[in-house]
C-alpha cells in the first residue's frame, strides 16, 4: 500500500488515497513508531458525492475520530498538490459534517498554508468536574476537556491526560488540553489526545482551547488567537455566534509503500 507521510506542526499520519477492508488494524499496525511507519494515526481521502472530497481519520489505537484539524489542512495540500484538483477553495465532507477549506501557495505552487472553516464549537458544559478537575467540556465535532492551568509547561500531561482521557464523564472518551493563558492574544496548550497519547499539536484541541478561553471571557471573540503547541503555533479566531476558523501549514514528509 502507498502511503504519503504527513504533518501538521508535528501531528503526523499517514495518508492514503482510498479505504481499507481494515483500517483500524492498519492503522494499529502502521501508527507503530518501531514496528510500524510510525504515525499518530491514519487518514484515508475518497471522492465524494456530497463535496469535493472525503476524509477519515483512523487514531493510533485504531479507534475512529470524527474530526482531525492538522489532518484536514494535509487533505488540502494533498489532493492539491498531487493534482486531484485545481481548486483552492474546498470542501472536505467528514464525519462531523463538511468543512470549506482555503488553501494558500508558495512561489512553487505547493500549498503550504491552510485555512479551515471549523464548523461551529459546541460548550457541552463549561464546569465540569472529573476525576478532581474541573475543565470546559467541548466538542468540536469531537470531544475536549479544557483545563486551565498556571504553567502548561509543568501540567501533567502524561500521567493526569489519560486518567482524564477515560474518565467515566465522556462515554466517548476525550482529548484533553492543558492551557496557560500567555496573554490576551496568545495560548500556550499541550495535549494528551484520545487514541494517540501525547502529540506535537492538536488542530481540533487548539480550537476548543479557544472556545473554552473565550468562553470564559479570557481572550476575546473575533479576533485572531496564537495557540503555542509543542510543535508550533495555530492561529484561531471565534465569532459571537460560535463559528471557529483556523489557520495553520501543512506538510510532506515522505512517500512511503508498505510490504503487504
Ligand atoms: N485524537 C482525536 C482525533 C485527532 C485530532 C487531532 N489530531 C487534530 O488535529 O484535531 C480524537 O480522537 O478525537
Amino acid at each position: 500500500m502507498h502511503f504519503t507521510k504527513m504533518h501538521g506542526l508535528g501531528n503526523d499520519y499517514l495518508y492514503v488515497y482510498g479505504f481499507p477492508v481494515d483500517p483500524e488494524e492498519r492503522s494499529i499496525k502502521l501508527s507503530e513508531r518501531h514496528f510500524g511507519a510510525g504515525s499518530d494515526g491514519m487518514i484515508y481521502i475518497m471522492p465524494s458525492l456530497k463535496a469535493d472530497f472525503e476524509m477519515r481519520i483512523f487514531n493510533a489505537d485504531g479507534s475512529e475520530a470524527m474530526m482531525c484539524g492538522n489532518g484536514i489542512r494535509c487533505v488540502g495540500k494533498y489532493v492539491y498538490d498531487k493534482g486531484y484538483t485545481k481548486k483552492k477553495e474546498l470542501d472536505i465532507d467528514t464525519k462531523s459534517g463538511i468543512k470549506h477549506l482555503s488553501l494558500h501557495t508558495n512561489a512553487q505552487n505547493k500549498v503550504d498554508l491552510v485555512t479551515v472553516d471549523m464548523g461551529e464549537r459546541e460548550i457541552l458544559d463549561p464546569a465540569l468536574e472529573a476525576e478532581g478537575h474541573t475543565g470546559t467540556y467541548v466538542s468540536m465535532g469531537n470531544p475536549h476537556f479544557v483545563l486551565f492551568t498556571e504553567d502548561a509547561e509543568a501540567a501533567p500531561v502524561d500521567t493526569l491526560g489519560p486518567v482524564l482521557e477515560c474518565a467515566p464523564q465522556f462515554p466517548d472518551r476525550a482529548n484533553i488540553e492543558f492551557v496557560q493563558v500567555v496573554d490576551e492574544h496568545t495560548l500556550r496548550m499541550r495535549v494528551w489526545e484520545r487514541g494517540s497519547g501525547i502529540t506535537m499539536a492538536c488542530g481540533t484541541g487548539a480550537c476548543a482551547s479557544v472556545a473554552a478561553a473565550a468562553a470564559h471571557h479570557l481572550v476575546p471573540m473575533n479576533e485572531r488567537i496564537e495557540v503555542k503547541l509543542d510543535g508550533g503555533s495555530l492561529y484561531i479566531s471565534v465569532s459571537d455566534s460560535g463559528a471557529v476558523e483556523m489557520t495553520g501549514p501543512a506538510a510532506v514528509v515522505y512517500e512511503g509503500e508498505t510490504v503487504e
